[in-house]
This record gives structure tokens, sequence and C-alpha cells, in this order.
């Protein structure tokens, strides 16, 4: 058995000097040979993951105050990190059936059990609104994830573009796998008749792998591609390559293109159907955005409005201030703060509500930063790429969070309707009607959203996509199947990594997991070590202060640390070719859900201050004018040249998160 070696542990960019990740390489990983399916046993099935891309590119970049659209040159000495179109990063060797591309298999050689009837008996559909967070804590959840990765070919044909390296580096196929593989839906089960597709979901089959890999012993194991940019850059708004935001783009007074309608601006239509749509007459609408997904959801339509208002009004008044800026000028900086803003909201506001802010504090996500200072602990040797375990499971967890019912709310907070989700999916029509957008925003900032447990609403879990029909596809069945599709490591084997204690029978999992779901476990897999990443994770009790147990949290942790890190363009850092000055950086700190919510609504005129935290006598509903605003005359081009970059740094370079022993919620 060859032990992946710190070449691995580079490309990655995770430092030997993390304790978790030193202790997992310093052992032998000798369980690697005993369990899996029977050809991985040979030795080349654990050969470390390449340590360049496959194939081999490369490119000269030059320093820009501005990110590319596409993400690349953010690291200026491994161009293509974080870039589009590229292969998601792993943490640990993938366990494919046939050790290169075929979906996992038991340890025992047979099937896994049915993704859609592990779904059915684990995971349950109770209504438990959540006591804390509103639907826009959701909500704002999939606009990170949307930024973050996207599976090639996962809206339009559901095969999964993948990556097959020989071991020399070189590029075999980077093509599609070809075929159609059903979740085979449980005879009993209601929906067995009734869904709109023969399938519920695609994955390769052993046929097919032949055909994306072939040849398969001498090469590696097949790497899933991401065709969004891995960094917070919100490249759903402006696209992932000038190709994506040439027809997005206004090219006057920095502007993003939009449609007035009713007094409004709204995305352009998406005249050559790039976007996943299901229009149902003629006259329905299609956006099109710098995501194919933007109409999926209206609650995620919304909140693409809000951050396209949010550039077009950033840059219209930065066009007041700086009237001698040039349309690039202003694009570009509109664009930055806009980007600076959301990122400032997704790691002060909202990502403490999912990890724990002691947890980030310790692990250096965030520092308790004071009003103008600077975080310098930009990393060029962390690679920022998204994780598949991440995607591909743990933060899919927050599909839990999902509600199916959709208030409409108005001014004075009361309820005038609601939407059934299934009704709407990329249906965005429904948003730009009547008041709706207004109803909407104010409905996801008033309504409770759906506890994260183990229930996932029937909206998503026998309803989803469903298109008019009595049934849909089941996303929890489908999270289970993309996990072994793209082969991720058994939860029992992340769990070791995260430093949590190795199971070594059925027993061993109730020091995180509840007896019911550990008999329920034992009930569907032939082995302890069969249990799915994505199944195992979802069923832990969670970690105190956070919305995961100690698995996930350990990927979750790992990922943001990276995701911040590995960002030359970080909004917090102080270095010279791309900081903020310190009075900017201290407007920017004030920005937030509910001022987002506040200035590109129709006509929103009150908000509770916290956005994501549900109505309550510490976060009532204030009339717009307190919740505190981002000042843009600290961008007046005079004031814009700082002497006090580079000073009063509050870290230091060699940080990497260590996870100290997290409590759980007993
Ligand atoms: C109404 C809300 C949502 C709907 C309808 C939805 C639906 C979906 C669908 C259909 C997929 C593709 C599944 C596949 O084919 O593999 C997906 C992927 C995903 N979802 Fe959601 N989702 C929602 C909200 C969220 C939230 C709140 C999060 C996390 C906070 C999230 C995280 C993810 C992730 C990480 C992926 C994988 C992305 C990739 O790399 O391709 N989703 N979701
Ligand atoms: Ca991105």
């Amino acid at each position: 058995i060859n032990v992946p070696t710190s070449s691995y542990l580079s490309y990655h960019g995770s430092s030997p000097n993390n304790p978790f990740i030193k202790k997992l390489y310093s052992k032998s990983l000798g369980h690697y040979g005993s369990f899996y399916s029977p050809q991985i046993h040979s030795a080349k099935s654990v050969l470390p993951i390449p340590s360049q891309m496959c194939p081999a590119i490369s490119l000269q970049c030059s320093k820009s105050l501005y990110r590319t659209l596409d993400g690349t040159c953010n690291n200026l000495k491994n161009a293509l990190w974080g870039a589009a179109n590229n292969r998601y990063g792993r943490l640990l060797t993938p366990r494919y059936g046939d050790g290169i591309s075929a979906p996992t298999l038991s340890v025992t050689g047979q099937q896994l059990p049915n993704a859609r009837l592990i779904s059915l008996i684990i995971f349950g559909e109770n209504d438990v609104p959540d006591r804390e967070f509103t639907i826009a804590n959701m909500q704002w959840g999939q606009v990170m994830t949307h930024d973050m990765s996207l599976g090639a070919g996962a809206t339009q044909s559901r095969k999964h573009a993948i990556q097959c390296c020989t071991d020399d580096g070189k590029l075999i196929t980077n093509g599609q796998a070809p075929s159609c593989f059903p979740i085979l839906i449980p005879k009993n089960d209601p929906a067995h008749s009734q869904t709109n597709t023969n399938c519920m979901n695609f994955v390769r089959t052993q046929t097919d792998r032949e055909n994306s890999c072939p040849g398969t012993i001498q090469n590696r194991p097949a790497e899933q591609l991401t065709v969004v940019t891995s960094y917070l850059d919100l490249s759903l708004v402006y696209g992932n390559s000038d190709q994506q935001n040439r027809p997005i783009r206004a090219f006057t007074g920095g502007r993003m293109l939009v449609e007035n309608r009713a007094g409004n601006e709204w995305p352009p239509q998406d005249v050559n159907a790039t976007a996943a749509c299901d229009v149902q007459t003629p006259r329905e609408t299609c956006y099109l955005g710098g995501d194919v997904r933007i109409n999926q959801n209206p609650g995620l339509t919304t909140m693409q409005i809000l951050l396209l208002r949010e550039h077009n009004r950033l840059a219209d008044n930065l066009q007041i201030i700086n009237p001698q800026w040039d349309d690039e000028t202003v694009f570009q900086e509109a664009r930055r703060i806009n980007i600076a803003q959301y990122q400032h909201i997704s790691y002060y506001e909202w990502l403490p509500i999912f990890l724990g802010r002691e947890n980030m504090l310790k692990n250096r996500l965030i520092y308790q930063t004071t009003l103008g200072s600077f975080v310098n602990d930009y990393n060029p040797n962390i690679d920022p790429s998204v994780l598949n375990s991440h995607a591909t499971a743990a933060f899919r967890y927050f599909h839990s969070q999902i509600e199916g019912r959709l208030d409409l709310i108005s001014e004075s907070r009361t309820r005038v309707g609601s939407l059934r989700l299934s009704d709407w999916f990329n249906r965005p029509v429904i948003v730009e009607s009547g008041d709706n957008f207004d109803f909407l925003s104010r409905g996801m900032s008033t309504q409770p959203q759906e506890t994260t447990d183990i229930n996932f609403d029937v909206e998503i879990k026998h309803f989803l996509f469903r298109r008019g029909m009595p049934f849909g596809a089941d996303l929890r069945a489908i999270d289970i199947q993309r996990n072994r599709d793209h082969g991720l490591a058994s939860y029992n084997d992340f769990r070791e990594f995260c430093g949590i204690r190795r199971a070594s029978s059925w027993d061993d999992y109730l020091d995180l997991i509840s007896q019911r779901d550990v008999d329920n476990l034992r009930s569907l897999y032939v082995s302890h070590e069969d249990v799915d990443l994505t199944v195992g994770g979802s069923l832990e009790a969670h970690v105190n202060g956070a919305l995961a147990g100690p698995t996930f949290l350990c990927i979750l942790t790992e990922q943001f640390y990276r995701t911040r890190v590995g960002d030359r363009y970080f909004f917090e850092r102080g270095e010279i070719d791309v900081a903020f000055s310190r009075e900017q950086l201290i407007e920017i700190r004030k920005a937030s859900m509910a001022r987002l919510f506040c200035d590109n609504g129709n006509n929103i005129e009150q908000m509770q201050p916290s956005a994501f935290l549900r109505i309550s006598k510490e976060n009532q509903v204030v009339p717009c004018s307190q919740i505190s605003q981002v000042d843009l005359s600290q961008w007046r081009e005079s004031t814009t040249i700082n002497p006090s970059y580079g000073s009063n740094y509050l870290s230091s370079q060699n940080n990497y998160p260590s996870y100290a022993q997290f409590n759980v919620k007993k």
C-alpha cells in the first residue's frame, strides 16, 4: 500500500503543520487495503493525487488590482488554483468501486443500499420550524454554494464531466461519462410510477467507466470538474469568464445589464436558453445571470436580483462621486466593493451561525478585528479549490434547512399568501409579478427556516423539479448517490481524518449518533465501513454553537479556512497591491444582509438589523434609516490613496486550523 505523501499535502495546500493532518499521515493507512472493493488493493489505486493540473497548463500572470472573472492568477504561482473549470480538491483518496471511476461499492463488493431507500428510512420529513434563524439564512447558504461550485454537467445533462490522468500527469479524457443509471425507486414507494423521469439521478456505470477512463489500471482515479470559480467572488453575479460576463454587462456607467419593468430593474432575458428554465407559457421570463442556476427557486432568484441591483446601485453612486471614471473603472470598483461587502457578510454575519464563532476564532477563520484592522495571513501555498467532500457531502447537509412553503409578507409583516416551492422551480416569473419581489424578501427575513436536522422538506424530498407531475425527484437521495458517484472516502475514513476515533464496530458510532439511527444504519448497510459520508455525517449530534456534527464541521472549517487564506483578494488584506484603505475597510464592515434588503427592494422601508435571525425583542423591525450604511465617499479618488496600508496586521503567516476536540451537544 502506498501511503499518500507530502506532495499530496502541498498540492492541496494543507500544511503538515496541521496537527490533525500530521497525525493522520504519519500513521500507516493500513485500513485502505483491507476493506475496499478487490481492485483497490492494487498499489496504484492509492497513489497520491498528482501535484499539478492535468494537463499541466502554464499561464503568465500579471498583478492586477482586480480579480479576473475566471479566477485565474489569483494565485500568482499556481495560476489555475481556484479557477473555473477545474477539479474539486480532495482531502482523502477516492473510494471508487473499481478504484478508478465506478461508483462506490460495499466493502463486500456488493452494491451499497439504494439511495432512495436510505433517504426514506434514515431521513425524516417532519416540518420543524427553526427557533432562531430565518429562511434568508438558508438562502444565503445557497448563494455561497453557487459561488463556490457547480459539478460539470450537473444542471443540463446530469452527466458528470471527469478528468482522468495517467501516472505521468497526462490527461486522457476530459469528456462526459455517457450513460444514465437510475436510482431505482422502491416498488412500494408512492413515487414509483409517478415521477416525471425514469431516473431520479444519473450516475456512471461499470461499462461507462471504460469509456471515461480507458485502460483503467495505469490511470489515476477520476476527478470531477467544477465549472465555477472556487473563490467567494460573486461569480454567480458576474459570470465565470469574459464570455459569460459580456452578455450580462451594460458597458455603460459600469453597470450590469438589466431590463426595466414596472419601475424596477430585472435580470436580462436568457434568449439563448443557457440557464435552466421550465417556462410553461411563452410569455414567462427566464433570467440570464452569472450562474445557470439563477432561476432554480424563487428565494434564490430574489437573492441574485438583490446582489445584481446592489452592483448597479454601487456603480451609480461611484459614478456620481467620480465623474471622471470610465465604464471599466466604475464596473471594476463596484464589483470589488460588492464582493467585499458580500465576503464580510459571509464571514462575519453568516458563517458564525453555521460553524460557531468560537470555532471560527480558534481556527483563525476570523479574528477579533477592530474597526480598521487588516488581516494579513494570505498564504500562497493554500489551494482554495472547493473540496469534493465539502460540496458533495458536508455543505449539502444544509438542504435540511429548506422550507417548502414560501410566505409572502407585507410591510406590516403579515402573511398575504404563500407559494409551494415545487410549483415554482425554474419559473422566475413568480418573482417579478405584482409586489412579489418585496413580499418574498420580507418573507425570507420573517419566516423561520427548517431546523438543521435529519428532516428534509417533502417539497425537495419527493417533489423536486416535478414540473406539474404528482411526484418529482428526491434531493436527499441525489445527495447520497452523488457521494458514491464522486467516490468519496467513507464516513469512517473522514472521522479518522478529522481526529475522531475510527469505529471498529457499529456500536462505536454511538459516540456521535443516536441508538435509533445506528440501528437504522445497521439494518441497511452490510458493514459499518460502508456508511456513506453524506449519511453518517448528517446523523451526528451537533457541536455546541454550530449547525453540524464534528465530521462535517471539520470539513467545513477546513474549506472556509482555505477559501479565505487562499484568496489573495480577500477584502481584509492590507497588502498594497490589493488593499482597501483603512477608512474604506471600516465602511465595508458596515455591510449587512438587512442593508442589502433595504437598498435593493422595490420598496422595502423596514427590516430587522440581523436579517438571518428571526424577529425578536432584541432584533426588532426598524426603519431602514436606522440600519448602518456603507459610506461611499471614501471612494472619492483623491481619498483612495492611504498612507496607512500595510501596518497593524492582526496575524502572521503559519496559521493552520486545528480541530481541537469539539464539544458535542448532549
Ligand atoms: C431551495 C433551496 C435549494 C434547492 C432547491 C437545492 C437544490 C439542489 C440541487 C438540485 C442540486 C444538484 C444536485 C445534484 O445533481 O448533485 C444541489 C446541489 C448542491 N446544493 Fe443545494 N439546493 C438548495 C439549497 C442549498 C443550500 C441552502 C445549501 C447549503 C447551504 C446547498 C448546498 C448545495 C451544494 C454544496 C451542492 C453541490 C454543488 C456542486 O458542487 O455541484 N443547497 N442543490
Ligand atoms: Ca466563485
